[in-house]
This record gives structure tokens, C-alpha cells and sequence, in this order.
């Protein structure tokens, strides 16, 4: 059992190639990733799960430096093939699909708390359970409207587009002649792509696994993005292999939870790359990517993702007040953006929401963003529009002030402070702060992300977790 231990300073991910991860200890969740743990005495590597964020959530824990006995892997090996389950894609299918003539006559119910469809009459022991009664045809064709969503921002952090999203994602790809979709933890453009005109077919690969009850084996596969893991084995693997395979012009969409690591992320990508390759040798292009992320960690997409350029569309969500456009919405509209291969001049953002073309930069960027002709680009980033600074030569965030004796533009109040060489900044690559501190991550966004100390992730905040509500040994450690 992993104690958590005072002297503990940081835990980091430790990269490996991306099938390597194979040989690691599995837990229900596929193969498990390699962290580091730094110490006073030193860093030891352990292993833990790839999917889940708190160990409450999954509770694999194993030091690498120590032998994975035949007993443990047994152990785990019990505990997989419970979290499995022993129904076939097709009977949990089935299960609804069965159902479909009553759905007329409103004599079918769901519970949630079983994630269970029901006959009319057989509820009786889901009384005292959270059920929906009158289960619609529009509802079984439209899950996303009718599942609650799984907010906990340890595993699932399910937050829904909007519409608006929705549409400006699906005309991204229709303005790059895109008719085949793989919707990666994007559940409402796979289900916008099932119940519309649209000429476009797709694929949904995602950790929830309610989506077996409302799509097909063709439709849907139970997967894990962190550790490219087919939880229903080589028969889910060839479904999304004969998508792939497919003669189409396809395009990935992922949406992931913020709070997990990008690296084992583009792996799974590298992977899909290699496997698209495989299928389509002649093809000289990537499989063109949308990943969706927020703008303050550009740099460490592009590291991880060197094709990928940041666009300016804001990502908004129906269930996430702080990323969309109510009340307790940020205010310089949502810091999440869109990350892609696709070249940044074909990839267009809706008009009618005011983002507008800048024939210099020759892409598309959002209202607030005013051509810099010092910088020769559209310089803002955050949703704001941005200053520039003659003596840093560069533009910088209106809320920022040049400070003679650090020679830098600093966010106001500005205390001056001798610079430590030794610190390095993981998001902008600077000297002289550790990413905690890092400028680039305004107030407005700190607040949006804690530090999560278990994974040395990100999350977003207001996701609502059943082990976030127990009390924890490890605390949370907010942005400063
Ligand atoms: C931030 S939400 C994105 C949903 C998207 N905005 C939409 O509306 O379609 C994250 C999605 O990824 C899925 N997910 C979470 N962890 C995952 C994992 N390890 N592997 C695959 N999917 C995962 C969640 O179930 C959820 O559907
Ligand atoms: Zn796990
Ligand atoms: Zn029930
Ligand atoms: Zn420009
Ligand atoms: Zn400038
Ligand atoms: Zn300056
Ligand atoms: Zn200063």
C-alpha cells in the first residue's frame, strides 16, 4: 500500500517509447505508467495508473526497484477482469436495443445509479435508485443529454461542448473535406456526427463504458488515451483498425481530461500515426489531429507535439461554468483553444462570432486579437488584447508593466526579486521561476488549475469527485 511520505518534495512522469508501456505492471485500467518520485534521499520510480489521478479512484502502487511477484500480478489480474465485466460488447448492446419497441409505448426506464435500462415494471429493486422514467427514442439517440456526466476531474472530467463548439469543430472538418471522424474522448461530436445529415462517419473511443449500451461494436470502443488500451481486447482493437483502414479522409478529435499527463497522451497519438501509416502507405500526409487544451500550456504541447500550432477559438462547455459563457464565466472567455496539424490557414473560426481572418498571418483569429506590426503577428493569446513592449520587444498582456531593474515586462504589483538561475520554467522554457510561478498562467487561470501533488498533473476546478470529498493524506498544493 503506497504511504505517502513526509520527506516527499515532487513526483514527475517518467517518459518512455510508447510501446514500452506494455511491459509494465496492468492494472484494471491497462498498463500502468512509470512516475518519479524525488526525495531528500534521492528519486524512486513506481509504478501507477494510467487513468485515474487519485488513488482512491485505483489504488495500483508498485516500486519499480522492487520484484512484482506472481501472487500481486494475480491479484490485479482478479481485479481486471471484475472492472471488465463478464457481458460482451454486443449483450450490453443488446441490452437497450431489445428494449427499442417498448420505447414507443414509454415503458422503458433507466438507473442510473446501476447504469441499467429496465422494462417498465421490473424497477422494483432501483426504487430507492436515481431513475428516469419515459426513456425517450431521442434520449437513447442523444446520450450525452441523457447520462449524467462523470465530473470527476480525477478520472473522467466528462465536460460537454457547446453547441456552438460543437459546430464551429464540425466545420473545421468539413472545410477540410473530412468524412471520417475518431472521436477520442468526444462523445458529443461522435453523437452530433450519429444523429445528423452530416456526411461524415466516426468512431468514439472513450473510458466511459455507458457507451457500450448505445452503440455498436462499430460505433464505439472501451479505451483508455493514457496508456492506448483496448479494455475489450483484440476484437475492439480491429474495429478501430478497419475504421482506420477505411479509404476515408479522416481526422482525430481529443478532448482529454486536463488533469492527466499530455507525454503518455502523444504517445497514443504517435501510435494512431504509425498505425494510420501502416494503413495507408501512400499517404504523405499525418492523419490530420484536433487536440483541445488550454492556451497556457502551448508550450508543452508543442514540445510534446512539435506539429501542432495553437488557434485561436475558444472551446466553451455546457457543464463547466468557469469555461463557457454564463455568469461565473472567466472573463476574458474560456482559456481552452484548439491544437492541431491541420495548417492554420485551413482551419476556419465561426464569423458570426466575430473571429476574423488577418491576411498578414493568414489565419483565422479571434476579435480582441490586433496584428502587432512590431511582431509582424497576431500576438494575443489569453483573450485579450495584447500591448507592445519596445524594450522586451515583444507584446505582452495589458495587465503587464515594464520593470526597468529586471529589465522584463512583470504582472503589476510587481515586487523585484533576484533571479535563480538554477529554477527552469517547464511551460515557457525560461530561467528563473518553476512553472508554479509562471507568468504566462494568469490569476484568472491559476484559479482554474491545482496542482494535483499524486500525479504532478493539472485539473480543472469544479469537477466533483467522490475521492476528492474524503478526506486526503496528500493535500492540494494551489498555483501561486
Ligand atoms: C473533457 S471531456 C471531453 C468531452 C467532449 N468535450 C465532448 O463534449 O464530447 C473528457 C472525455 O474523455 C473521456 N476520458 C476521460 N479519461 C479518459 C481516458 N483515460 N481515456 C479515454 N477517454 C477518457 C471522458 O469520459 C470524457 O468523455
Ligand atoms: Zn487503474
Ligand atoms: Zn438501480
Ligand atoms: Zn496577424
Ligand atoms: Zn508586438
Ligand atoms: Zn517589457
Ligand atoms: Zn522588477
Amino acid at each position: 500500500m503506497f504511504e505517502v511520505d513526509e520527506q516527499m518534495t515532487d513526483i514527475t512522469y517518467v517518459d518512455i517509447s510508447p510501446n514500452e508501456v506494455n511491459n509494465h505492471p496492468f492494472c484494471p485500467h491497462g498498463p500502468t505508467l512509470l512516475f518519479s518520485r524525488h526525495t531528500k534521499k534521492g528519486d524512486r520510480k513506481y509504478y501507477a495508473c494510467s487513468a485515474c489521478r487519485n488513488r482512491k479512484l485505483c489504488n495500483f502502487f508498485h516500486w519499480a526497484d522492487e520484484k512484482y511477484s506472481s501472487a500481486r500480478k494475480q491479484i490485479w489480474h482478479c481485479e481486471r477482469k471484475k472492472f471488465i465485466g463478464d457481458k460482451s460488447h454486443q449483450e450490453l448492446y443488446d441490452s437497450l436495443h431489445t428494449l427499442k419497441s417498448l420505447i414507443s409505448k414509454n415503458q422503458v426506464i433507466y438507473c442510473h445509479t446501476c447504469n441499467k435500462f429496465l422494462k417498465n415494471g421490473d424497477g422494483g429493486e432501483h426504487a430507492d435508485h436515481n431513475v428516469n422514467v419515459n426513456i425517450s427514442l431521442h434520449q437513447i439517440m442523444h446520450p450525452t443529454e441523457m447520462l449524467k456526466p462523470l465530473e470527476c476531474d480525477k478520472r473522467e472530467a466528462q465536460y460537454l461542448f457547446s453547441r456552438a463548439s460543437v459546430k464551429a469543430l464540425i466545420n473545421i472538418a468539413l472545410h477540410n473535406n473530412i468524412n471520417s471522424v475518431i472521436c477520442i474522448g468526444a462523445p458529443r461530436i461522435h453523437e452530433y456526427i450519429k444523429t445528423t445529415q452530416v456526411d461524415i462517419r466516426s468512431i468514439l473511443l472513450d473510458l466511459d463504458k455507458r457507451y457500450h449500451m448505445f452503440y455498436g461494436p462499430e460505433d464505439f470502443c472501451w479505451f483508455n488515451s493514457f496508456n492506448f488500451h483496448f479494455f475489450l481486447g483484440h476484437s475492439s482493437e480491429q474495429s478501430f483498425m478497419n475504421f482506420l483502414r477505411n479509404d476515408k479522409k479522416h481526422l482525430l478529435i481529443l478532448d482529454p481530461p486536463f488533469g492527466g499527463r499530455l507525454e503518455p497522451l502523444a504517445h497514443t497519438l504517435k501510435n494512431i500515426q504509425a498505425l494510420y501509416k501502416k494503413l495507408h502507405p501512400c499517404s504523405k500526409n499525418d492523419l490530420p489531429v484536433i487536440l483541445i487544451y488550454p492556451y497556457f500550456l502551448e508550450q508543452h504541447v508543442v514540445t510534446c507535439l512539435p506539429t501542432f500550432n495553437m488557434i485561436d477559438y475558444k472551446i466553451t462547455y455546457d457543464n463547466h461554468p468557469l469555461f463557457s459563457q454564463g455568469a461565473k464565466a472567466r472573463k476574458l472567455g474560456s482559456p481552452v483553444r484548439i491544437f492541431t496539424n491541420i495548417c492554420p490557414e485551413k482551419v476556419i473560426l465561426p464569423f458570426d462570432e466575430g473571429y476574423k481572418f488577418c491576411e498578414i498571418c493568414a489565419y483565422w483569429v479571434s476579435p480582441e486579437n490586433k496584428h502587432c506590426d512590431f511582431c509582424n503577428k497576431c500576438t494575443s493569446k489569453n483573450g485579450s488584447t495584447y500591448v507592445h513592449c519596445k524594450k522586451c520587444q515583444k507584446c505582452v498582456k495589458p495587465t503587464w508593466k515594464h520593470c526597468g531593474k529586471c529589465k522584463r515586462c512583470c504582472l503589476e504589483p510587481h515586487t523585484c526579486a533576484s533571479i535563480a538561475p538554477s529554477l527552469h520554467c517547464y511551460h515557457c522554457g525560461e530561467k528563473g521561476h518553476k512553472k508554479e510561478d509562471c507568468k504566462l498562467i494568469s490569476q484568472d487561470d491559476r484559479n482554474i488549475l491545482v496542482v494535483n501533488i499524486s500525479n504532478n498533473s493539472y485539473k480543472r476546478k469544479g469537477g466533483k469527485c467522490e475521492a476528492d470529498n474524503k478526506k486526503r493524506k496528500v493535500g492540494k498544493r494551489q498555483l501561486k
